[in-house]
C-alpha cells in the first residue's frame, strides 16, 4: 500500500524528534526521561487541482507500541513508496496489517487531518461523523482531563496534588506501585486528606502488584472513595483482574489493551474502565469506534496519551472530544515535556481543554513543523535506511 496513493505530485516527509522532559515521570516501569518520535506530513493534489495537506505524528514508547528504531524503518519504507523512491513491487512494499501501532497511528493521523481539512471540519467532528452510529453526532467542544502526578515521596506527592487543584483540576490521577505497597497507600491517604473529598482520585499502578497487593490497595482505595485504580495487576491477569471487580473501586485496564497483549473477552465482565491510548490503538479513528464498542457494553473508555508531542496531543485531544460524554481523560501531559515542536493548542485551563476549531487538528498551526527530511538518510536518494 501507499500513502496518498490517490494524489498527485504526492509528497512525504520525516522529521525526527526528541524532547527532554521538564522532570522524570516516575512510574511502576521505571523512570521517564524523553520522548522520541516522528513528524509526518503528506502534501498533495488531487486531480481536480485541490490541494491537500496532513500531519501526523508517530512517537512509540515500550511495552505499549513498538521501539523507535523499527517506528523509523516502517515509515522510512512508506515514505520512500509514497515518494516513488521505490516501485510498485519492491520488497520495501509495505503491508498495512504489518504496520505496528505507533506508525500506524501516524499514518491514520495525516490521513484523517489532510480528510478533515479538506471537508473544513475539526478532526472532531469529522471522527464523529464517521464513527458515530446514527450517520453523524456532535463533537464535544472541551473535555476534562486529570492531572498526572508521578511516583514520589509522601511530601512531594502532595505537593504535586495541591498544586494541580490550585490550578483548577478536579480529578488527580496518582502513579504507584514503584515503592512498596504500604508506602503507596500512605501517598494515597495523604493526599485525599490534603485535597478533600470533592476532587476525584485514580491511582496507575502499571500492573505492579501480586493478587494478595491489588486486593489489599482495591479495599483500601474504597475506602478512601478512589474513582478507578489502573492496572492493578499484570496484563494478562485477566482471572485476577475480574476478581478485584465489586469491591468499591472502579478496574481500569490500560496495558491489558493497550499493546501486544490479548483483550480479555468479553471486556465488560473483566473492568468497569478501559484506557484508550491512540498511540497503541493505531491512530485516533480505530480509538474512536473503540470507544463506542466499550460504551455499548457499558464499558467506560478513557483516552489518554503516551505524552506525546503536541500533534499527537492535540489529535488525542479530538479523538476524545468525539466520545459522547467523556470522563476525564489523561491529556494534560503536555506541561510534562520540557519543550515542544510548537506553541500549544490544547492547553489546559481549570482541569478543561478546549477542542480546536480547526479545520483538522488546528488549522495551519503544524504545517511548518516538518522542515527538510533527513530522516533514515532523507528521501532524495531513495534509500531504505533503516530496513535491515
Ligand atoms: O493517563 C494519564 O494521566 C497520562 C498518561 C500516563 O499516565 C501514562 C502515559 C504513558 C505511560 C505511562 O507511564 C502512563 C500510563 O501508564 O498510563
Ligand atoms: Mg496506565
Amino acid at each position: 500500500m501507499r500513502i496518498g496513493a490517490h494524489l498527485v505530485d504526492r509528497e512525504v516527509r520525516l522529521r525526527e524528534f526528541s524532547l527532554p522532559l521538564r522532570s522524570p515521570l516516575g512510574t511502576a516501569k521505571g523512570e521517564m526521561t524523553e520522548r522520541r518520535g516522528l513528524l509526518v506530513e503528506l502534501r498533495g493534489e488531487l486531480e481536480t487541482g485541490d490541494e491537500v495537506r496532513g500531519v501526523g505524528e508517530a512517537t512509540p514508547l515500550p511495552p505499549w507500541t513498538e521501539g523507535y528504531e523499527e517506528c523509523l524503518a516502517t515509515w522510512v519504507t512508506l515514505r520512500d513508496a509514497a515518494n516513488g523512491t521505490v516501485s510498485d513491487g519492491d520488497e520495501n512494499e509495505v503491508d498495512i496489517d504489518g504496520v505496528p501501532p505507533a506508525a500506524r497511528h501516524a499514518m491514520n493521523l495525516v490521513g484523517a487531518d489532510a480528510s478533515a481539512r479538506y471537508a473544513k471540519r475539526p478532526l472532531a467532528a469529522w471522527l464523529a461523523d464517521r464513527t458515530g452510529d446514527s450517520g453523524g453526532s456532535d463533537a464535544a467542544a472541551e473535555v476534562p482531563v486529570n492531572a498526572t502526578v508521578g511516583d514520589g515521596s509522601v511530601e512531594s506527592t502532595v505537593e504535586e496534588a495541591e498544586s494541580a487543584v490550585v490550578d483548577g483540576f478536579d480529578c488527580l490521577k496518582l502513579k504507584a506501585g514503584a515503592r512498596d505497597l504500604d508506602a503507596d497507600l500512605d501517598r494515597c491517604r495523604a493526599v485525599r486528606e490534603a485535597v478533600g473529598d470533592d476532587v476525584a482520585l485514580r491511582a496507575d499502578a502499571n500492573g505492579a502488584w501480586s493478587r494478595d497487593e491489588a486486593e489489599r490497595a482495591v479495599d483500601a482505595l474504597a475506602a478512601l472513595d478512589f474513582e478507578y485504580v489502573e492496572q492493578p495487576l499484570p496484563a494478562d491477569d485477566h482471572e485476577g483482574l475480574a476478581a478485584l471487580r465489586g469491591r468499591g473501586v472502579g478496574i481500569a485496564l490500560d496495558e491489558s489493551v493497550n499493546g501486544p497483549n490479548t483483550w480479555p473477552d468479553p471486556v465488560r465482565e473483566f473492568a468497569d474502565v478501559v484506557v484508550l491510548k491512540p498511540m497503541a490503538q493505531g491512530g485516533p479513528t480505530r480509538t474512536v469506534s473503540v470507544a463506542r464498542r466499550l460504551r455499548a457494553q457499558g464499558v467506560t473508555p478513557v483516552v489518554t496519551t503516551t505524552v506525546d508531542a503536541v500533534v499527537a496531543r492535540t489529535a488525542a485531544v479530538h479523538a476524545a472530544a468525539a466520545i459522547p460524554n467523556v470522563p476525564a481523560c489523561g491529556l494534560a501531559t503536555g506541561d510534562l515535556l520540557a519543550e515542544d515542536l510548537a506553541a500549544d493548542p490544547v492547553p489546559v485551563e481549570d482541569g478543561r481543554v478546549r477542542v480546536p476549531e480547526g479545520p483538522g487538528l488546528a488549522g495551519d498551526a503544524f504545517d511548518r513543523l516538518v522542515g527538510d527530511d533527513s530522516a533514515g538518510g532523507g528521501s532524495a536518494g531513495g534509500g531504505s535506511v533503516g530496513n535491515d
